[in-house]
């Protein structure tokens, strides 16, 4: 691909994601509106390819994208082979099958492979792609369909400028994006990546809450996210910290002091955080905390089993005599 040419992206594995970051391009390109990063017109893709590997998945792309997407079922090699960019969306444990696939190395031979692969790193990536094969990591979030996104990037001190700052541009049109040292991707993942997810069950609650005393659930859940909404563009936009936008809410002796107390008699806010640290965990295999947890599984095996041979001992004490 010439630098100057606009390049053609392959959605490699075209399911939830990578249903929200192409909805979240086609929107952006749509509108008109500008990424953060400027640059438009070098980056815009010319052309958007999605593969997938069933029917099902297939239709979705067609509903969703009817002609302003190629769509390919199980036609990697052919789909890769058409772009310059391969936007690798499969689940983690299907890429190396499918990335180490017979003819795939042809194909990927000097393009740019940028991965959403959860708990993959770039040196695992590397080692399933040719040398020329240039590889970035990006963990983005499910509102990137609608261009709210959070997305962290992360690459090797080799990359070149111009895929950095293509990279940036993808991700700059679906909301906010920055660059990271790679070993901080887990933790990444657990927050922004699951985010939504804890974040929803949090609205959820708070909807909860309001139709137990009375409030319609359609009403309370508008209410409950446009106030977590609020608070959290609160955060972005003033840059204020969140505990000085919780203080100016609370009227001394008032309603939200009272609510506030509730919640840390429930340990809300370790509970969350240790969301966040078990949600890093689950990728984050070779960290000391998984075998720290080991560690735990194996001291509780030893005690089960001590338990059982002191009880089995008793037993035989109380038959003798
Ligand atoms: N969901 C999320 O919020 C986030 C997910 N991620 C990462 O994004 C990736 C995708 O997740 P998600 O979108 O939720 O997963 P999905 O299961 O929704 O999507 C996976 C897609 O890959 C396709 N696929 C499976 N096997 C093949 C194959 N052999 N060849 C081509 N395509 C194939 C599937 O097609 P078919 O259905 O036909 O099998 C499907 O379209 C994961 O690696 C995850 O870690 C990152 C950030 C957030
Ligand atoms: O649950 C997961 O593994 C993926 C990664 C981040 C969000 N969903």
């Amino acid at each position: 691909m010439s630098r100057n040419t606009s390049p053609k992206l392959c959605i490699l594995g075209c399911g939830t994601m990578g249903r929200a970051i192409l909805s979240g391009i086609l929107s952006s390109l749509s509108s008109g509106v500008q990424s953060s990063s400027g640059n438009e017109s070098a980056f815009t893709p010319e052309k958007f390819i999605a593969c997938v590997a069933g029917e099902e998945s297939g239709h979705r792309v067609k509903r969703d994208f009817g002609d302003r997407v190629t769509l390919l079922i199980g036609e990697n090699i052919k789909g890769v082979g058409e772009a310059d960019i391969v936007l690798l969306c499969t689940k983690p444990q299907v890429a190396r099958t499918i990335l180490m696939e017979s003819g795939m190395a042809q194909v990927l031979e000097g393009k740019l492979v940028i991965s959403i692969l959860a708990g993959v790193t770039i040196k695992q990536l590397k080692d399933w792609v040719p040398d020329s094969t240039r590889v970035i990591r990006a963990m983005p979030n499910t509102p990137c369909m609608i261009r709210e996104g959070m997305t962290v990037l992360s690459c090797l001190a080799n990359i070149q400028a111009h895929d950095k700052e293509l990279a940036l541009w993808v991700f700059s049109t679906l909301g906010r994006v920055r660059f990271l040292d790679e070993k901080h991707l887990d933790a990444v993942t657990g927050l922004s990546g699951s985010g939504p997810a804890f974040a929803c069950v949090i609205l959820e609650a708070m909807a909860d809450g309001g139709v137990m005393m009375g409030l319609p659930r359609d009403v309370s859940f508008e209410l409950s996210a446009q106030a977590l909404q609020g608070a959290a563009k609160m955060v972005l936009q003033t840059g204020k910290h969140p505990s000085e936008i919780k203080d100016s809410v609370t009227t001394p002796a008032g309603c939200t002091i009272a609510g506030l107390l509730t919640m840390e008699d429930g340990k809300i806010r370790s509970t969350l955080a240790r969301t966040i640290q078990e949600a890093t965990y689950v990728y984050g295999k070779s960290d000391r905390n998984t075998s720290r947890y080991l560690k735990r599984a194996i001291y509780d095996q030893v005690r089960c089993y001590v338990w059982k041979v002191v009880m089995s001992g008793m037993k035989v004490q109380s038959t003798i005599s």
